[in-house]
C-alpha cells in the first residue's frame, strides 16, 4: 500500500465516498439513514469463494455427519473419531479444492477451511492433518514420485496419514528432534528409529486410529555424519482390508493413543516409536535434498537453511488455523450477539414493566463490539496476506502467518470468554457452543507453532531487518519497514478517531519498540558494543527482552491490520454496489479496532508522550463507548453477514 496515500488516508476515504456516493463521509454523525447491507458484507466476508462456502453450508444442513452429537450427549472418543471422518469424507466428496490449491490457489484453500471451521473443530483440525500437514509435506517437500503416489489418495482419504514432527521431548524445540533416519549402503534403505522414549513422535493426529502413513522428520545418518533433520514417508499400518479398515500396526511399530483430552476428542492424537523399521530410499522426501545409491548426501540449499527451508513452506497451514481460530470467535460473537439482542434482564425503572435486552448495557456492548471490529480488521488482513503469496518473500510471508496466527488466536480465545460471560448459564451449556468453541480455539495458540514462540521468529525477522536498515548511511528502510520513513515526527491533529492520528500513534508505536530491542541486542545501551549472536550475552540479552518481544509483534500486526482494514475500505468504495451506510459502518469498525488496540497499551503511550492530556483517558473510554453506541443498532447485521450455518447457530432460535 502506498505510503503517502495511507497517510492522507481519512481525505482520500471522504474523496472516494463522496466521488462514488455523492457525500462526505465526514460529515456523517450519529447513526447512518440507513443499516449497512448485509449483503454487501456478506460478500466482502465471503469472498470470492462464495459458491463453495454456500456448497458447504448446505452440506452441514443437510448430512446428520454435522449433528455434533457431542454436545448433547457423552459420546466414546472412539464414536466421535468415526463421526469426524465420516464428516471430511463427505466433505471431500464435494471436491471443492485440491491439494494443489494450497500452492496454486491458496486463497480458495484458505477461504475453504474457513467455511468448514463453522462445524465440529475436530473436522477443521483432522483437515489441517491429513491436507495440510500430511499432505503438504508430499506436496512441498516430495518430488513427482511422490506426488504421483500419494497425493490423490490423500486427497480422496483413501490414504490417511500423520504429520510426525513433535516428539515428546521436543514441541517448540523441533531442532532437537532424537529420531534417526540411518542410511543402510549393504540394502540401499533407510532405518527408522526412536533411541530413546522421548523420542517418540508425540500428538500427531491420525496416529491412534486412522492413519497407514506417517510423514517423519528424523536425523539423517550417513556412516555416522548426522546430516541434520529430514523428512521421510513410513508406512505404519498395512493395506486396509474388509476386517481391519485402517489396516493393522506394522512390525516396528509401536503406537499409543494420546486418550482424552480438554477438546477435539474427535481426533485421534498418539504416541508413535520406531524400532529399525526399514523404508526404501525413494522414501526420502527429496524436495532440497535426497541420499543416491550410493549413500552420496546431495542439496541444494546450505546446511544451516535447511531445516528453516522444510518449515518455511507451512505457511498456508499456518493461515489455515489462524482462520479457524477466527471462525470459531465468529460463531461465538453471532451466537453471543444473538443472545443479548434476545436476553432481557431489568428494567429502566421500576416504573417500567418491560426490561431492557442486555445488549443495551455498555458493558454487553464493550464485551462483543471491539471483538467484532477486530474479526473484521482480521478477516481482511488474511485474505489480502493470502493475495501476497508469490510475490512476498517466504520470510515476510513467515512472519504474516506467524505473528497473525499468535494475535488472531489470542484473541479468538478471549473474546470466546467474554461471548461465554455474555450468556450468563447458557453459555455453559455444552449445546450452546460457546465454551466448547472457547476450548477448541484454546488449542490454536498451541498448535503448528506455539504462539509465544512464534511471536520470536516474528521478532527476530523484524530485528534483523531493522538492523540491515539502519547499518546504512544514512539508514535507508524498506519493505517491511519501510513505513518508518514517513513516520512524522508529530501528529497532524490529535482526534482520538481520526485514522490519521491513530495510524500515527500505532506506527509510533511498532518503531519505538523497535529501536528499543535494537538498542539492547546492538549495544547502544552499553555504549555501543556489539553482542555477538549465539553466544550466553546475547542469548540474557534476548530472553530478558521476551516480554517486549510479544509487544512489537502485537504492534507489528495492529499495524498491518489497520493498513489492511483501510486498503479494504478503499477498495470497496470502489465498488459501486457498496452503499454509503456499509462504508461508515466499515470505518466505524476500523476505527474501533485501532482506537481499542491503543487503549490496551495507553500506559506505553502516555509514557513516551504521544497521547497528552490528564482526561485523555476518559475521553478515550467515552470515544469506544460512543463508537460502540454508533454499531450497536446494526450488530446482528454484523454478524449475520459471518453468514454461521444455521445448524452452528444455536440462538438463532429461542432459548430453550
Ligand atoms: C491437539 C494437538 C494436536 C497436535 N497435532 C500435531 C501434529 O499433527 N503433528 C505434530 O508434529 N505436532 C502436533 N502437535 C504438537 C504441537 O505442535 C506442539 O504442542 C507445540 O509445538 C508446542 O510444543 P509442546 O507442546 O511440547 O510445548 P513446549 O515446547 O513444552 O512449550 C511449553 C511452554 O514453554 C514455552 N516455551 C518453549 N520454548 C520457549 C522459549 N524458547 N522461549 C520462551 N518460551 C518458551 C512455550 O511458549 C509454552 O508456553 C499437536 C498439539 C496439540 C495440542
Amino acid at each position: 500500500m502506498d505510503k503517502s496515500f495511507i497517510r492522507r488516508i481519512d481525505n482520500t476515504i471522504n474523496h472516494l465516498i463522496s466521488y462514488n456516493h455523492g457525500h462526505d463521509i465526514e460529515g456523517l454523525h450519529g447513526h447512518p439513514d440507513s443499516p449497512p447491507s448485509a449483503k454487501s458484507l456478506r460478500s466482502m466476508l465471503d469472498g470470492e469463494f462464495h459458491f463453495d462456502r454456500d456448497r458447504l453450508r448446505e452440506l452441514f444442513q443437510t448430512s446428520d455427519s454435522f449433528d455434533e452429537v457431542f454436545l448433547n450427549e457423552t459420546i466414546d472418543i472412539d464414536t466421535h473419531r468415526e463421526i469426524i471422518l465420516k464428516a471430511c469424507k463427505e466433505i471431500m466428496n464435494l471436491s471443492i479444492v485440491s491439494l494443489n490449491d494450497m500452492q496454486k490457489n491458496p486463497k480458495k484453500f484458505v477461504s475453504w477451511f474457513e467455511s468448514i471451521s463453522y462445524c465440529d473443530p475436530s473436522v477443521a483440525l483432522k483437515f489441517a492433518v491429513q491436507y495440510n500437514l500430511w499432505g503438504g509435506t508430499i506436496l512441498f517437500l516430495g518430488t513427482k514420485k511422490h506426488h504421483d503416489k500419494y497425493l490423490k489418495g490423500i486427497e480422496n482419504g483413501t490414504k490417511l496419514g500423520v504429520f510426525g514432527l513433535t516428539e515428546l521431548g521436543h514441541g517448540s524445540n523441533v531442532n532437537g528432534l532424537e529420531t534417526t533416519a540411518t542410511f543402510d549402503s549393504n540394502t540401499c534403505e533407510f532405518i527408522i528409529n526412536s533411541p530413546t522414549f522421548t523420542s517418540q513422535k508425540y500428538w500427531p493426529g491420525n496416529i491412534a486410529k486412522h492413519g497407514q502413513y506417517a510423514t517423519i522428520f528424523a536425523r539423517l545418518i550417513i556412516k555416522g555424519q548426522d546430516k541434520g533433520i529430514h523428512a521421510f514417508v513410513v508406512p505404519i499400518r498395512s493395506e486396509p482390508d474388509s476386517v481391519n479398515p485402517y489396516g493393522v500396526i506394522l512390525p516396528g511399530v509401536h503406537i499409543r493413543d494420546i486418550g482424552l483430552k480438554a477438546s477435539y476428542n474427535g481426533i485421534d492424537n498418539g504416541g508413535l516409536l520406531f524400532k529399525n523399521v526399514r523404508i526404501p530410499l525413494d522414501n526420502m522426501l527429496d524436495k532440497f535434498s535426497h541420499v543416491d545409491q550410493k549413500g552420496v548426501y546431495h542439496s541444494t540449499v546450505p546446511a544451516n537453511r535447511h531445516f528453516g527451508l522444510m518449515m518455511s513452506v507451512f505457511f498456508i497451514g499456518r493461515v489455515c488455523l489462524s482462520v479457524n481460530s477466527l471462525c470459531m470467535m465468529k460463531v461465538g460473537l453471532s451466537i453471543a450477539v444473538n443472545y443479548a439482542s434476545n436476553r432481557a434482564q431489568f428494567a429502566k425503572t421500576t416504573k417500567t414493566k418491560e426490561e431492557l435486552p442486555i445488549i443495551n448495557y455498555t458493558t454487553t456492548q464493550r464485551r462483543l463490539i471491539p471483538s467484532i471490529a477486530r474479526a473484521y480488521a482480521m478477516d481482511f488482513s488474511h485474505k489480502y496476506i493470502c493475495d501476497f503469496v508469490g510475490v512476498k518473500p517466504l520470510d515476510v510471508l513467515h512472519s504474516y502467518s506467524s505473528g497473525f496466527k499468535a494475535i488472531t488466536s489470542w484473541e479468538a480465545v478471549n473474546s470466546l470468554q467474554m461471548c461465554r460471560e455474555v450468556m450468563g448459564g447458557q453459555g455453559f451449556r455444552m449445546c450452546n457452543r460457546v465454551a466448547m468453541l472457547r476450548d477448541h480455539a484454546d488449542v490454536v495458540t498451541t498448535g503448528e507453532g506455539d504462539n509465544t514462540v512464534l511471536t520470536q521468529q516474528v521478532g527476530k525477522f523484524l530485528l534483523g531487518k531493522y538492523q540491515i536498515a539502519v547499518s546504512q548511511s544514512p539508514p535507508s528502510f524498506t519493505g517491511e519497514l519501510s513505513f518508518i520513513n514517513s513516520i512524522e515526527t508529530s501528529p497532524v491533529g490529535q482526534q482520538l478517531t481520526s485514522i490519521s492520528y491513530q495510524q500515527w500513534l500505532l506506527e509510533k508505536r511498532e518503531h519505538e519498540l523497535l529501536k528499543e530491542l535494537h538498542s539492547r541486542m546492538y549495544g547502544s545501551h552499553r555504549g555501543g558494543s556489539l553482542v555477538q549472536p549465539n553466544t550466553e550475552q546475547w542469548f540474557h540479552l534476548w530472553n530478558q527482552s521476551l516480554p517486549l518481544v510479544i509487544k512489537l509483534v502485537k504492534a507489528n500486526v495492529d499495524r498491518l491490520a489497520q493498513n489492511f482494514f483501510l486498503q479494504k475500505i478503499i477498495d470497496s468504495s470502489n465498488v459501486l454496489t457498496t452503499d454509503k451506510a456499509t462504508l461508515t459502518a466499515l470505518k466505524n469498525l476500523c476505527r474501533l479496532d485501532s482506537l481499542k488496540q491503543i487503549q490496551l497499551d495507553l500506559g506505553f503511550f502516555v509514557a513516551k508522550g504521544f497521547i497528552t492530556g490528564e482526561h485523555k483517558w476518559i475521553q478515550i473510554e467515552d470515544e469506544i463507548n460512543h463508537l460502540c453506541s454508533q454499531i450497536v443498532p446494526y450488530i446482528q447485521i454484523l454478524t449475520e453477514a459471518f453468514g454461521v450455518p444455521l445448524k452452528f447457530n444455536p440462538l438463532e432460535k429461542n432459548i430453550e
